[in-house]
C-alpha cells in the first residue's frame, strides 16, 4: 500500500482573468474553480486513479471543506483534528499563458495537533508499505519533522519518499548519510536549494542539453544514501539517479494548461510504476508522462492513466 502524508494540505482555487495581470489593477474573475490539493493529496488521488490500493493522511478538521472534495474524489484518507482551517492557495491564470501562485501559510498546528497527526500516520503504516512525505511543513510542525519521520517510518519497516523545498529540505540534507530517504523529487530549484546553487541556470544548462551538473549534484544525493534521486526540470524533461547510474528523458511537447501539480503527477507516476515491478527507464518513463499529461489539465487536476501516453523509447541513459 502507498500512503502519502500531507503536512500542510489546502484548497486549490484557480481563476482565471482572460487577460492580463497588472499589479496594482483591478482584475474581473472569468472562472473560478476550487480542487483539493497539498502534494501528498495530489500524489494520492493520481495513485488511487491508477486503481492501487493508497491512503492518504492530513491534518484537517472532519467539517472542513478539504474533506468534503476528498469524499466526492473517492480518495481513501484519514484526518487527524486540527481547530485550524485548511489553507486556501491561489493560482492566478492570465495571458500570454502565466501561472501566478499565492500560497498561503496554513493555520498553526498545536503541539497535541502536531503529536496526533504523527501517531496517525505512524498507526497507519505496516511493514512493507511505501510512504511518501510531501509539501510544506504547517507552522507549528518542527523544520526537522522529515528527518524524524523518516527515521521512525524506517523503524516502522517502510519504504519512505520526500518532497519538499526551503528549510526543510536542507533539515533533510543536513540529516545524509545518517538518515536518507529512499527517494526524493526534488526539481531544478530545490536540487539548487540543496547545493547552495541557482536552480534556474540548472535548468537553463538541462534546456540546452547539459546534463552533466543536474547529473553530478543527484548521483551525489544518491551516493549520501539517498535509494532514488528524480529531478523534474520541466519543459527540459527528468533525471533519475539510482542504481549508481544515471537516466535522463525529455519532455513530450505539449500544450501548457496549468503546470500545478506536475511534480506532483511525475510522484505519482513514479510509484505506479514502481509498484508495477518496472526499472529505472520504466519509471523514469512514466514519471515524466505523468508530468506531462498534468500539464495539459486546468488547475490541479491530476491524470488518469487513460490520459498518460509512456514512451520508454525516450529515455537514454547518461
Ligand atoms: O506545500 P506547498 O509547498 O506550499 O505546496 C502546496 C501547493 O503545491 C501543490 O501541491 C502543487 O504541487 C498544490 O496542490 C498546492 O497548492
Amino acid at each position: 500500500m502507498i500512503i502519502t502524508l500531507t503536512a500542510n494540505p489546502s484548497l486549490d482555487r484557480t481563476v482565471d482573468l482572460g487577460g492580463p495581470l497588472t499589479p496594482g489593477g483591478v482584475h474581473r474573475i472569468g472562472s473560478d474553480r476550487t480542487q483539493p490539493g497539498g502534494k501528498g493529496i495530489n500524489v494520492a488521488l493520481g495513485v488511487h486513479r491508477a486503481g492501487l490500493p493508497v491512503l492518504a493522511v492530513l491534518p484537517a478538521a472532519a467539517a472542513d471543506p478539504l474533506i468534503a472534495l476528498l469524499d466526492e474524489a473517492g480518495l481513501p484518507h484519514r484526518s487527524s483534528p486540527v481547530a485550524g482551517r485548511v489553507r486556501t492557495n491561489l493560482t492566478v491564470l492570465s495571458s500570454p499563458e502565466t501561472t501566478t501562485k499565492l500560497n498561503e501559510p496554513g493555520s498553526e498546528l498545536t503541539g497535541a495537533e502536531v503529536a496526533a497527526l504523527e501517531e496517525l500516520l505512524l498507526g497507519s503504516v505496516s511493514s512493507g508499505d511505501s510512504v511518501m512525505l510531501s509539501g510544506s511543513l504547517a507552522p507549528g510542525l518542527p523544520v526537522d519533522e522529515y528527518v524524524r519521520l523518516v527515521e521512525a517510518l524506517h523503524d516502522a519497516g517502510t519504504r519512505v519518499g520526500v518532497d519538499t523545498s526551503d528549510a526543510p529540505l536542507n533539515a533533510l540534507a543536513a540529516a545524509l548519510p545518517r538518515v536518507a530517504p529512499d527517494f526524493l523529487k526534488p526539481n531544478a530549484e530545490e536540487l539548487g536549494q540543496i547545493l547552495g546553487v541557482d536552480g534556474a541556470s540548472l535548468e537553463a544548462q538541462a534546456a540546452t542539453g547539459d546534463l552533466a551538473g543536474v547529473r553530478d549534484a543527484a548521483l551525489d544525493l544518491h551516493r549520501q544514501g539517498v535509494g532514488a534521486v528524480l529531478v523534474t526540470l520541466g519543459a527540459a524533461g527528468g533525471l533519475l539517479a539510482t542504481e549508481d547510474r544515471a537516466w535522463y528523458c525529455p519532455s513530450p511537447a505539449g500544450r501548457v494548461v496549468s503546470t500545478v501539480g506536475a511534480g506532483d503527477s511525475a510522484t505519482a507516476g513514479y510509484l505506479i510504476a514502481r509498484e508495477k515491478g518496472e526499472g529505472p527507464g520504466g519509471r523514469l518513463a512514466r514519471a515524466l508522462a505523468y508530468g506531462t499529461a498534468a500539464v495539459g489539465l486546468p488547475g490541479t487536476t491530476i491524470p488518469r492513466p487513460d490520459q498518460v501516453r509512456v514512451d520508454a523509447g525516450r529515455v537514454r541513459a547518461l
